[in-house]
């Protein structure tokens, strides 16, 4: 039978990439989606991005929405202290199945805590079933019109905290309109656009970072 886009990428990663090496299974993906077959990972450009801010952040706990082949969930996994916990949430169990090997074959199965199904029924749950107080770091990454609600819906739950960090993948393109209308005009948070190009593309697409404020005074009039 046929195979997919995803299970490709996957022997790319066991046919170039070394067990147990993160940088390496990030460079083989690059390597074939550049070279071979365009596919929606955040990609080598955004990903230095994506990198820096995890470094910034140095979270404890992050939540990923939108798994798809593992490739950020690899990069952000490679660069958390020990004991921080990633939890990835994706919709495709095809994708999930494919993402779990490559995990693996990275070797950061123990950091990573991959969950099938949509983000509006896991958000609501994250606290009793993962035991999760708050996040420190969001990674949006999944259907760019779900951005808004689930934020809104993260806040309604309290996983997000003064400080917390949001960081959306493709504000630009596709595109997420109305997320970015309401963080950048909403009081509770502070942003930055750090402008980019769509994977493995001269198209241009940014990161938006943002950070929770908490709920500021006027909330309380
Ligand atoms: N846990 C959950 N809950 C809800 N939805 C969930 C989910 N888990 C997954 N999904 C469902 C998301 C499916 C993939 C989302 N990503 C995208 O759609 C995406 C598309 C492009 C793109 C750009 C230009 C083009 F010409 C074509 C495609 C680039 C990207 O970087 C993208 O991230
Ligand atoms: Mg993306």
């Amino acid at each position: 039978t046929q195979s997919t886009r995803p299970q490709r990428i996957l022997t790319a990663v066991q046919k170039n990439a070394t067990r147990g090496d993160p940088r390496s299974v990030v460079k083989a993906i690059d390597h074939f989606c550049r070279n071979k077959e365009w596919a929606m990972n955040v990609g080598d450009e955004k990903g230095c991005i994506l990198d820096s801010v995890v470094s910034e952040v140095n979270p404890a706990t992050v939540l990923e929405l939108g798994t798809y082949c593992g490739y950020s969930t690899v990069r952000i996994a490679s660069l958390l202290p020990p004991n921080a916990k990633l939890i990835t949430l994706e919709f495709n169990p095809d994708f999930a199945a494919i993402a779990r090997q490559v995990i693996a074959w990275a070797g950061l199965e123990d950091k990573v805590q991959l969950v099938e199904g949509a983000s509006g029924d896991w958000i609501p749950k994250m606290k009793e079933q993962f035991g999760v107080k708050t996040f420190d770091l969001v990674f949006l990454d999944h259907w760019k019109n779900s951005y808004l609600p689930d934020t809104k819906l993260m806040e309604e739950c309290g996983l997000l905290r003064k400080g917390s960090v949001l960081l959306a993948d493709n504000v630009i393109c596709p595109g997420a309109p109305e997320y970015l209308e309401f963080i950048r005009s909403s009081p509770r948070y502070k942003s930055q656009y750090f402008k980019s190009h769509l994977e493995y593309t001269k198209v241009e697409d940014g990161l938006e970072k943002s950070v929770f404020l908490g709920l500021v005074n006027e909330e309380w009039t």
